[in-house]
């Protein structure tokens, strides 16, 4: 983040066995490397981790928090999740998060310690919700995009959000996550947001495909991960094991399989009609 100067508060450091001093650890790695991160770089302190990361681990279809519960046994763990663009909350812009614990003592110590005058955490107990929320977005972020790429206008962009919300509240409440976290910060909060803007990384993959570019080379051209690329085909898989329907996640998973938009668009649009 050229031109953010690090709070004096915090010392940037390559030897993981500074971990020891710290009262507690964010987790921001790639989702699909947490588990590695986790098992073989970082000394166990028995601090709280707290995770920033969004996404859904391949293979095992297990959340982050599951992810950091094997890797990393004994350790309380947090995830903190909701609207929050790096670059805005760096340079101090008014932010708000939800961060989720099972023990809800422990959310609001955790929340004690990062919130800041204009950081300001809402603390939760379903670690589910808050992660579900901002894997899933990342995804429809793309969709998003696509439709921005390919000039589709802003009712599809509208329909696209509240749709893509509809397929994330089946799959949250199918794998356990409560309705009112995925409407707030860490869902539509987050959804919102990176279905608006070209700051996120996803919708400005999801441009690019719009515009008819290959996705493997929209990738190779990427210093920063794009998560929704990797969680889009282990949802499709996860949404498919637990039977819940999500038509756009699904339309995402094959423009990043190379399908053409045109045909994409057409099929999700040819779709039976039925409730809302
Ligand atoms: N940037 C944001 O605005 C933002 C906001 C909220 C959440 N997130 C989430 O945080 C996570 C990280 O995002 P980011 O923007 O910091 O991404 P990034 O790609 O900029 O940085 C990820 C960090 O992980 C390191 N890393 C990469 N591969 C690794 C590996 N194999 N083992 C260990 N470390 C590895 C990188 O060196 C880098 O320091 C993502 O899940 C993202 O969705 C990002
Ligand atoms: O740039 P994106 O799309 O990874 O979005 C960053 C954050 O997740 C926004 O909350």
């Amino acid at each position: 983040m050229p031109g953010v100067a690090l709070s004096p508060s915090i010392i940037a450091v390559s030897d993981m066995s500074w971990v020891g001093e710290a009262s507690a650890v964010l987790v921001v790695t790639p989702a699909q490397f947490m588990r590695g991160a986790l098992t073989s770089d970082m000394p166990k302190h028995g601090q709280p981790l707290i995770l920033c990361s969004k996404g859904i681990e391949a293979g095992s279809h297990l959340l982050l928090h599951e992810v950091a519960a094997e890797a990393n046994a004994g350790s309380p763990i947090a995830v903190l999740s909701g609207p929050t663009f790096a670059h805005e909350v760096a340079t101090g812009l008014p932010t708000a998060v939800t961060l989720a614990a099972e023990d809800e003592g422990l959310a609001n110590e955790l929340a004690k310690l990062i919130a800041r005058p204009t950081l300001r955490p809402y603390v939760s107990n379903d670690l589910i919700g808050a992660e579900i929320g901002g894997a899933v977005k990342n995804v429809l972020a793309i969709a998003c995009g696509v439709v921005e790429g390919a000039g589709l206008g802003q009712n599809a962009r509208a329909a696209l959000i509240a749709r893509g919300f509809a397929e994330m509240t089946r799959f949250g409440l199918a794998r356990g996550a409560r309705a009112e976290t995925l409407s707030g910060l860490s869902g539509l909060g987050d959804l919102v947001l990176t279905c608006s803007s070209t700051s996120s990384r996803n919708f400005s993959l999801g441009m690019g495909l719009g515009q008819g570019k290959r996705a493997a080379d929209l990738l190779a051209d990427r210093l920063t991960v794009a998560e929704g690329a990797f969680t889009a085909p282990v949802l499709r898989e996860a949404a498919a094991a637990a039977g819940v329907a999500m038509p756009v996640v699904e339309a995402v998973c094959d423009l990043l399989d190379g399908r053409d938009v045109g045909s994409v668009i057409e099929a999700l649009l040819a779709r039976p009609l039925t409730r809302e």
